[in-house]
């Protein structure tokens, strides 16, 4: 059906799904016809991304659906058209298809050239230099976003009939410019190299382009890609080959009609893959993808180099360590002591403890110890979370950075940049958190770390781990070659508290709980009644303390699938905390509202703000006919936002625990139901309690407790950085004994 775009009603950022008003001149059924403003040609569609820019000329695929908001039409395709009329022109020149032109510049143009004005951008583009604001630069800009569009319209006529959005289909001509419909054609599985695109997006896009043989390599490598990412993102870095095997078929084999392809053709491929392509990399019974594998190598090899070729000089700090306990006032104890002088004796060295172990304060000794020993000492502190650096300087009173940060590295994992080639300087350089680095952030960081540099790292090795692949800071602990001191006595003042001593049960999967006034337990049958309880407590806590929301946070396992996952609380405790108020500015983004004075988190690294960060929305206004917020991060950062943009943003009202590693709350109000199923592990459950320092509120089940303490799932990570760490070390040593 052709037609144009009226206005977009509906749009959810998260999976694209919109609803949009359109005008056709086609004859519509009756059903359709007789509805509101039907008898002008007007309809309603849904589907996904669709074209909403007003006065756009589209072709739209698909069938009438009757439900609760009348006939609608169901969008399974569609194509932008070329428009004829000076509105439909003017509507695609200003639409996000091109690049370099915006309503105002579009409408410019189109009233001079009129219904020519394709004509002159492809013929005589030089005219364009006659309108005002058009310079040679922005001429230049004009017409590489144009000519873009013309591969962007070809390519969404062969993609979009598979489902491919138009924000995919951008993204496929931004990897491969102007020659992607050619790339398509030919090596259609090269699309796989684009970052959400899975073998089963490709697949069909494939058979149809050159008519695949369901066993051709091409097609099998892509699975096999396909199937080894999809491990990283489940935490593994290899998969054995049995593994590979079983879920590659399962994979190539989920449509029948493709036909049957034989395990022998699947170790063919891969074998290429690991001899020819360099795509795969075997090594101690380990497949791993060639980055991962490069990652895991190159962090091993970098530590045992900093480790044995360190040469630091060992340090006698014990008289140093007593004059800073005596003008602190403090005694450390023998553990954290120790922490210390270790830190001074060897190159790299290892502080690991619970809660209030008192690694903090290890942290501001060894900072200070350092900056006695050396008049002009060089120190970093970093850590690899927005907040957990945040946390890091408030507490030491030192600067912090993010691990990012200070290598400068830019972008999300998958996509990163590096800012700069050099290397960090620094005689000493303290890591936080370390539970939460994952792999290759490991090796990036320490193939930055100058030999001769003093390392010492901290975490909690019981914590979650990291987010993305490895099991990093527990294999540098397991290895043996890393001085490790583990701290033990518990410091807080609420240390006797029964937060700790559960953390401590949760830790050592004894489900025996003790409930008090600080570890509270509230029964609720279901979600929908856990949420309720939820909104209850976090009214309660928020008027102990002033309508503050410093003073309690909601965390919960899971974002999604139920009404206690993040995005379906928070909406409702913001309008406990921030409600709406008539006459005050609103801006949607997705399927979120914000409102001023809304407590938000950054989703994405970006140059001053780190993923994790939180802020809070400091106004919303409206600038060259766009809504615009900003969000005030602290420290005098401050991000704006653009309606119609993609936001790395959430509201922060309730976050996940992963989110919350790092953080501290006074009290944590945290929902434990059955139906959060494969996140009820015991890391995961210890990391949630642990972030609290004054109180704990369950809400939910103590099933779903006892599940949670009984799953303990974290060594099922296929890694081997412990064992590459241990075998390189004893390499360099039998070497060195033999240079000898
Ligand atoms: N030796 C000590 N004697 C008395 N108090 C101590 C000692 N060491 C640390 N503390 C205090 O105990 C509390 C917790 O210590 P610290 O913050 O160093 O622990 P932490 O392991 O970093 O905890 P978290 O990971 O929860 O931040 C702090 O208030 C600190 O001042």
């Amino acid at each position: 059906m052709k037609c144009k775009a009226v206005r977009c009603i509906y749009y959810n950022a998260g999976n694209g799904y919109t609803v949009a008003s359109y005008v056709t001149e086609e004859t519509l059924p009756k059903e359709v016809s007789s509805q509101k403003n039907g008898r002008y040609g007007m309809f309603m569609a849904i589907g996904n991304e669709l074209p909403t820019e007003d006065g756009l000329e589209v072709e739209l695929n698909g069938t009438w659906k009757d439900g609760k908001f009348g006939m609608q039409y169901k969008v399974s395709s569609f194509q932008i058209v070329l428009p004829t009329s000076t509105e439909g022109i003017k509507a695609y020149l200003a639409s996000d298809l091109i690049k370099g032109i915006g309503p105002v510049l579009a409408e410019r143009i189109v009233d001079r050239y009129q219904e020519n004005t394709f004509e002159v951008l492809e013929k005589n583009p030089e005219k364009l230099l006659e309108i005002k604001g058009i310079t040679r630069k922005k001429l230049s800009e004009i017409l590489e976003g144009y000519r873009g569009s013309e591969t962007l319209r070809q390519l969404m006529v062969t993609l979009s009939p598979f489902g491919v959005t138009p924000r995919k289909v951008a993204q496929i001509q931004e990897h491969f410019g102007n020659a992607a419909p050619l790339i398509i054609q030919n090596t259609p599985f090269r699309l796989c190299e684009i970052p959400g695109f899975g073998f089963l997006t490709v697949d069909p896009i494939a058979v149809k382009a050159k008519n695949f043989k369901p066993d051709e390599p091409m097609r099998i490598k892509a699975a096999i890609l396909h199937i080894m990412s999809e491990a990283e993102g489940e935490g593994h870095l290899y998969l054995t080959c049995e593994e590979i095997l079983k879920r590659t078929a399962l994979l190539l084999n989920h449509k029948k009609e493709t036909g049957l392809v034989p395990e022998r053709a699947i170790r063919d491929a891969g074998n290429e893959m690991i001899r020819k392509d360099g795509t795969l990399v075997c090594s101690d019974g380990g497949f791993y993808l060639k980055n991962s594998f490069r990652a895991e190598l190159g962090a091993a090899a970098s530590l045992v180099k900093l480790i044995l070729r360190g040469g630091t000089q060992s340090y006698q700090v014990d008289s140093i360590i007593s004059s800073i306990q005596k003008k602190e006032k403090i005694l450390l104890n023998v553990r954290q002591k120790e922490g210390i002088l270790r830190a001074f004796q060897y190159p790299v060295t290892i502080i690991t403890g619970g809660p209030g172990r008192g690694k903090t304060t290890d942290i501001s000794f060894i900072i200070e110890v350092e900056k006695i020993l050396h008049k002009n000492a060089e120190i970093l502190l970093c850590a690899p979370t927005g907040r957990a650096r945040r946390r890091m300087s408030d507490c030491t009173a030192y600067p912090a950075l993010t691990i990012h940060k200070a290598i400068g590295l830019k972008g999300e994992a998958g996509e990163e940049e590096w800012d700069e080639e050099s290397m960090l300087e620094a005689s000493l350089i303290i890591v936080d958190e370390c539970s939460m680095i994952d792999m290759p952030l490991m090796d990036k960081f320490l193939s930055r770390v100058p030999i001769g540099t003093r390392l010492v790292f901290l975490g909690d090795k019981d914590q979650l781990e990291s987010v993305g692949p490895g099991n990093v800071f527990k294999e540098m602990i397991e290895s043996g070659v890393i001085p490790v001191t583990i701290l033990t006595e518990s410091f807080r003042q609420e240390g006797k508290s029964t937060i700790i001593q559960n953390a401590d049960k949760i830790n050592e999967r004894k489900t025996n709980l003790v409930f008090d006034d600080t570890f509270q337990f509230y029964p609720a049958k279901d979600d929908e009644e856990a949420a309720e309880i939820i909104q209850k407590l976090y009214r309660e806590e928020l008027q102990k303390n002033e309508n503050r929301v410093e003073g309690v946070q909601v965390l919960s396992p899971l974002r999604k699938d139920t009404k206690v996952g993040a995005d379906a609380l928070n909406p409702v405790l913001r309008d406990i905390v921030n409600p709406k108020r008539y006459g005050y500015p609103e801006i949607k983004n997705g399927s979120t509202t914000y409102r001023e004075r809304d407590l938000v988190m950054q989703l994405k690294n970006e140059e001053d703000v780190a993923n994790g960060d939180v802020g809070e929305v400091l106004n919303i206004y409206k600038a060259d006919g766009k809504s615009r917020m900003r969000v005030d991060f602290g420290d005098g950062k401050i991000m704006e936002y653009t309606e119609g943009d993609i936001w790395p943003l959430n509201l922060a009202y309730c976050i996940t625990v992963h989110k919350a590693q790092g953080s501290e709350y006074p009290v944590v109000i945290l929902p434990m139901l059955t139906c959060f199923y494969r996140m009820l592990r015991k890391n995961l459950f210890y990391t949630a309690v642990t972030r609290a320092r004054r109180g704990v509120k369950i809400v939910g089940s103590k099933k779903a407790m006892v599940i949670a303490i009984k799953n303990d799932t974290v060594s099922k990570r296929n890694t081997m950085f412990g064992y590459r760490i241990k075998k390189i070390y004893k390499a360099y040593l039998e070497q060195e004994k033999k240079s000898a």
